[in-house]
């Protein structure tokens, strides 16, 4: 069973991936910018503020080209649990939002359609719902993605993704206190996998 991780900078991702590790220790846990080389050139992009939008989203498919063959695919072949920390919902959610004013009519569709083909679709998404000026503030508006205006384009991505697909995705409100996120989000995990 693939499980992901998904939501703004700063909702906590990093820190259910976490906790559900420790609730888990058999199941494999990764995570998307991976740290292969191609994920080194996504951070490279991502720390440049000139960066073009369509070769950053390309830079972003070859790294999870190279996860779903290295990582994804082969732990579930063994029947492994997999819990990744962001996958493929932050492409569209987060690229749409930079492609906005490009060529592309619909980026969100646009993105989405990249992934058919060659993806493999999450079993589920615990998505974690902050608003954006909480995301900004937690994250330390360290990176270009980080900063408000930004992040509420990629929050209506998400609601976009959730609207679309609602059986997939489990929400978790993620303005409140870290004990109480935790909570949801483990028993969203052993629901799933009892
Ligand atoms: N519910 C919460 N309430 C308050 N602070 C929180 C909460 N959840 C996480 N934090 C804190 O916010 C910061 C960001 O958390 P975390 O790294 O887990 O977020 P993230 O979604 O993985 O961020 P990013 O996408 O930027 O890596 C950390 O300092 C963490 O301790
Ligand atoms: C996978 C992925 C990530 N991003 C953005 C979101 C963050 O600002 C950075 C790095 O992710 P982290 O979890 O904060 O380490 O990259 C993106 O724009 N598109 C993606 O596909």
């Amino acid at each position: 069973m693939l499980i992901t991780l998904e939501g703004l900078d700063g909702s906590g991702k990093t820190t259910a991936w976490r906790a559900l590790r420790d609730r888990h220790p058999e199941a494999v846990f990764t995570r998307e910018p991976t740290d292969s080389w191609y994920g080194e050139a996504v951070a490279r992009s991502i720390d440049d503020d000139d960066a073009d939008p369509l070769a950053e989203l390309f830079l972003y498919m070859a790294d999870h080209a190279d996860h779903l063959d290295r990582v994804i695919r082969p732990a579930l072949a063994d029947g492994s649990l997999v819990v990744s920390d962001r996958y493929s919902d932050s492409r569209v959610a987060y690229q749409a939002a930079t492609l906005a004013d490009s060529s592309i009519p619909d980026p969100f569709a646009y993105v989405r359609s990249i992934h058919d083909p060659v993806s493999r679709r999450p079993d589920a998404t615990l998505y974690l719902d902050v608003d954006p000026e909480t995301a900004a503030e937690r994250s330390g508006r360290t990176n270009k993605f980080e900063r408000v205006a930004h992040l509420r384009k990629v929050r209506d991505g998400y609601e976009r993704l959730l609207d679309a697909d609602p059986e997939r995705f489990v929400r978790i409100d993620a303005d409140r206190p870290q004990a109480a996120v935790l909570d949801d989000v483990t028993a969203a995990v052993d629901r799933l996998v009892d």
